[in-house]
């Protein structure tokens, strides 16, 4: 099975699948033991936490590959990947998808926001016409090399230009052979109704903290139709406020005493690494070597 066919199969498993952002290996390794069915990489999660710079279009094509690559060889959750505007023109988006194919992600969105873009919940965003963003993903369908691997456009025009037009181009996006939507910034439910009615194919529903989306259930999206719910940030979030709650603890205090309690310890970290079995294979060699051992 191929990382794309894995997602579709997901998305038939669970209804709707939780996608949950994995901001690296180990993070997805987690993911996957406490069962989730598919992973994700936000593209200002690779900006803000493997770069230190904001999400606005900066990282390329290389710096995305990498994350993906250290998180599809630790684990074998699918994964959809957050490429941006496609990192260029047509040619480019088609070496995109080729890319990320051999890298083993699952499947990317690709957004009709300018390459100079803005984080979807943010105001004064510019979007491409929609020509041009049917154009885009015609370059990616065309080098889709594994017809499961999943294009996916999102639409930043809801906030732009009003819901008519978002849903109008999420229904050309799915004419130019989009696999499934993403629409950005959505504010109701019944917004997100609309759109799954009319699109025919999946649709994603990004349920990122602090945005303009309300936090909705699982229970309210799936009611809606919607078939993908992504948590691009949470883990990440969590993971800062965790970290700095430590630094400033260590640093006023002198000591991480009063913190340790809340910590990960030493040995479930080794757990969700299967350190043993590495351990017990290294004691392995170490005894063949010593019964190799000339008298
Ligand atoms: C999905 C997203 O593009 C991301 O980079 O993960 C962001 C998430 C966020 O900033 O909360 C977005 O929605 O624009």
């Amino acid at each position: 099975m191929t990382p794309g066919s894995r997602l579709w199969e997901a998305l038939q498993t669970e209804q709707p699948l939780q996608v949950v952002g994995a901001i690296n290996a180990y993070t997805a390794m987690m993911a996957e033991r406490v069962g989730y069915r598919a992973i994700y990489l936000s593209g200002g999660g690779v900006a803000n936490a493997s770069f230190g710079l904001p999400d606005l279009g900066i990282t390329t094509l290389n710096d995305v590959l990498e994350d993906v690559r250290r998180m599809t060889n630790a684990t074998s959750l699918p994964l959809l990947v957050d490429a941006d505007t496609g990192f260029g023109g047509a040619f480019n988006i088609g070496r995109t998808v080729r890319m990320m194919i051999q890298a083993g992600a699952a499947g990317i969105h690709i957004e009709d926001q300018v390459s100079a873009k803005r984080c979807g919940h943010r105001p004064n965003k510019t979007i491409v016409s929609r020509s041009e963003m049917v154009d885009r993903i015609k370059a990616a369908v065309d080098a889709k090399a594994d017809p499961d691997f999943v294009v996916m456009a999102r639409t930043d025009a809801l906030a732009v230009e009003g819901l008519d037009e978002a849903i109008e181009r999420a229904c050309a996006c799915v004419e130019a052979g989009a696999d499934m939507i993403f629409p950005e910034a959505v504010l109701t439910l019944e917004q997100y109704e609309a759109f799954v009615k009319a699109v025919g194919v999946p649709v994603l529903a990004n349920i990122t903290e602090f945005g303009q989306t309300p936090l909705f259930t699982v229970k309210e999206l799936g009611e809606a139709g919607i078939r993908l719910v992504l948590y691009p940030l949470t883990a990440f979030r969590a993971m800062n406020a965790a970290a700095l709650k430590v630094f400033k603890g260590l640093r006023s205090e002198g000591t991480q005493k009063n913190v340790v309690a809340h910590m990960q310890t030493r040995m479930e970290l080794y757990d969700y690494l299967n350190y043993h079995e590495y351990e017990q294979k290294l004691d392995r060699l170490f005894e063949q070597a010593a019964e190799n051992e000339p008298m």
